[in-house]
């Protein structure tokens, strides 16, 4: 058996090279941003995030043969990884993320699932409300993060009319259990083939019947908030936001797709 001297040895050769893949990483990362503002000049206005390829990368890894990682420390350590990487990029062509909390949250863990989930890159601060934040994410440096606590109200219902911004992501990250918050940014999410869309409606019907109504349509809905006499239910996997089986007045008068998020 190994001595905690040569065990310790072993961390030390370890960690020097950690910290050369980091580097070597981070100098990729710098390339990509260098590739996305030659390959991308028109589109200045375009997020650098691709919420999409850092859950593909990261579902990856996930699945990869393991002695003693959790999921836990893999997610938090790549989640800073790429933040790491957005904050080189932005530095270099339209400034760093900056992350949106609101002032009125109710749940005071948003800022920690933020952190989780962006990383301590962004800067952060906090707005009025949620018509501040969701006014702030139509910026492309911008990412707003807001709970869905029902007191909160149904502020989410306002990205009907809001197109440019949608929901990218549900935290915290690492639950199975409901979103409890999530992230908005001006961002066209991407099918992964692991996600969950978002879906406003404002019918009158009890929630279970609602489902029962999607669920005849193909669609296995969970139902997430109401507020103010309005709905938010995450249909499993990618839903286009024209998909016709949800254009029936029986799902309600006014109802729509918000957004979509990963699940990794
Ligand atoms: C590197 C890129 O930019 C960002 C950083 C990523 C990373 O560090 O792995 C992944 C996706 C993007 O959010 C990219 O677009 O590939």
């Amino acid at each position: 058996m190994s001595t905690l001297a040569d065990l310790r040895t072993q961390i030390d050769a370890l960690d020097a090279e950690l910290l050369r893949l980091v580097d070597a990483r981070a100098a990729l990362g710098k390339a990509i941003g260098e590739a996305k503002a030659k390959e991308e000049p028109a589109n200045i206005q375009v997020s650098l995030l691709r919420p999409d390829r850092e859950a593909m990368l990261i579902r990856k890894l996930l699945a990869m043969p393991r002695q003693a990682a959790s999921d836990g420390v893999v997610v938090r350590i790549w989640r800073e990884l790429i933040s790491e990487n957005l904050r080189i990029q932005g530095a270099a062509s339209n400034g760093g993320l900056h992350l949106n909390l609101s002032a009125a949250e109710h749940s005071k863990e948003v800022l920690v699932w933020a952190r989780e989930r962006f990383g301590i890159a962004p800067s952060f601060g906090y707005v009025n409300d949620a018509t501040a934040a969701i006014q702030a994410a139509r910026d492309v440096r911008h990412i707003s993060v807001l709970s869905l606590d029902p007191r909160g109200g149904a502020w989410w219902a306002r990205l009907l009319a809001e197109p440019k911004v949608r929901i990218i992501a549900a935290l915290p990250e690492l639950s199975t259990a409901r979103p409890h918050a999530v992230a908005l940014a001006a961002i066209a999410p991407e099918p992964t083939g692991d996600d969950m869309t978002f879906w406003v409606s404002d019918s009158a019907e009890h929630e279970n019947k609602i489902i029962e109504a999607l669920g005849q349509r193909g669609f296995a809905a969970e139902w997430l908030c109401t507020a103010q006499g309005l709905k938010l239910f995450g249909l499993m996997g990618y839903v286009q936001e024209h998909d016709e089986r949800l254009a029936t007045k029986t799902l309600g008068s006014l109802s729509g797709i918000i957004g979509a998020a990963p699940r990794i």
